[in-house]
């Protein structure tokens, strides 16, 4: 199906970035009938968490869903698409209105609402790879220890700082690594391969390279490559340095230190020794072991 035949479904996050999401629906929603028709466009307004899911998974006759807010509910409205059967998953769209906006920044969506439109309806369908982890799926970022604790730190700081983008990740950042720089003891198995005891401070499971709020964490990941991009950081390394290398993954520099360990592979498993801080596109993932696998071209994505 062409991409915007037939009903296009936004299903849009009133409450992201602390609100604006119901600003930026009314928006996004005018602008886009203004090009497709008034009855072309259906908007539907998040109520809560799960929400979205349940809304795309019931997205029956639509070539395209829209989602407008974070990355949180991006991941959620993925999540609904591919509940559904492959051949009646419609195309997703992306207009990013949230703290992070790391899916966005991949896929090279604008985070100005009207150029973000702009760029929707000139878009062509690509198809993208999609991670699951123990039943769930992941968009763009997975990961485990002290990058998951930041990310998990920013949603309690966001609401009591009222601060967005990346000085809150930052501010976090700092803050995890030189007050809780834990070493996580895990066995991993990659591809199928014999389970290999590690520890490690950071542990990231990408399909594209970034987390955080725009740091770059691997750098060479693309989202159609049928691979599942993986960075380590091992001990040992002081919080100083610790530190200094986080700072440096901003813009991806931080894969020259030789605590930083970069690898790809299709499947893994790893199996913490405690429940550590985990994080999938942003949201809460409970457990000690970990399934992982990539879903090559899963989805197809809109991009400019
Ligand atoms: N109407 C709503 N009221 C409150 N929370 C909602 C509502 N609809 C959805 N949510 C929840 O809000 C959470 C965060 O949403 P979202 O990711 O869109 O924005 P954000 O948190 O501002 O951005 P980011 O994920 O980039 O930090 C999601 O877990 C989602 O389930």
């Amino acid at each position: 199906m062409p991409v915007f035949e037939g009903t296009t479904l936004l299903i849009a996050n009133p409450a992201a970035q602390n609100g604006n999401g119901a600003a930026a629906a009314e928006r996004a929603v005018a602008l886009l009938r203004a090009q497709l028709g008034e009855d072309a466009v259906v908007l539907v307004r998040t109520a809560g968490p799960r929400h979205a899911s349940e809304i795309a998974e019931r997205a029956e006759g639509c070539a395209t869903v829209i989602a407008l807010g974070g990355d949180g509910v991006i991941h959620e409205v993925a999540s609904g698409l591919m509940r559904r059967p492959e051949a009646q998953r419609p195309t997703l769209g992306v207009i990013p209105v949230g703290s992070g906006n790391d899916y966005a920044r991949t896929l090279g969506i604008s985070g100005k609402v009207d150029e973000a439109c702009a760029q929707l309806l000139t878009a062509h369908a690509h198809p993208a790879d999609v991670g699951s982890v123990n039943g769930c799926w992941f968009v763009e970022t997975l990961s485990f220890g002290l990058d998951a604790a930041i990310a998990l730190d920013t949603m309690e700081r966001r609401v009591r700082t009222g601060r967005t983008g990346t000085i809150l990740y930052m501010e976090s950042g700092v803050d995890q690594l030189l007050h809780h720089l834990d070493l996580r003891r895990y066995h991993v198995s990659f591809d199928g391969g014999e389970p290999v005891e590690a520890r490690s401070i950071t542990f990231a499971v990408q399909i594209g390279p970034y987390y955080g709020g725009g740091f770059k964490i691997c750098p060479d990941a693309r989202i159609d490559d049928g691979l599942l991009d993986v960075c380590i950081a091992h001990p040992p390394v002081s919080a100083a340095r610790a530190l200094y290398i986080f700072l440096r993954a901003k813009d991806g520099k931080h894969v020259r230190f030789k605590q930083v360990e970069l690898r790809q592979c299709r499947t893994l498993r790893v199996e913490f020794d405690e429940a550590p801080p985990a994080q999938m596109d942003g949201e809460l993932i409970e457990g000690r072991a970990f399934d992982i696998a990539v879903v090559p071209h899963a989805l197809n994505v809109l991009v400019p």
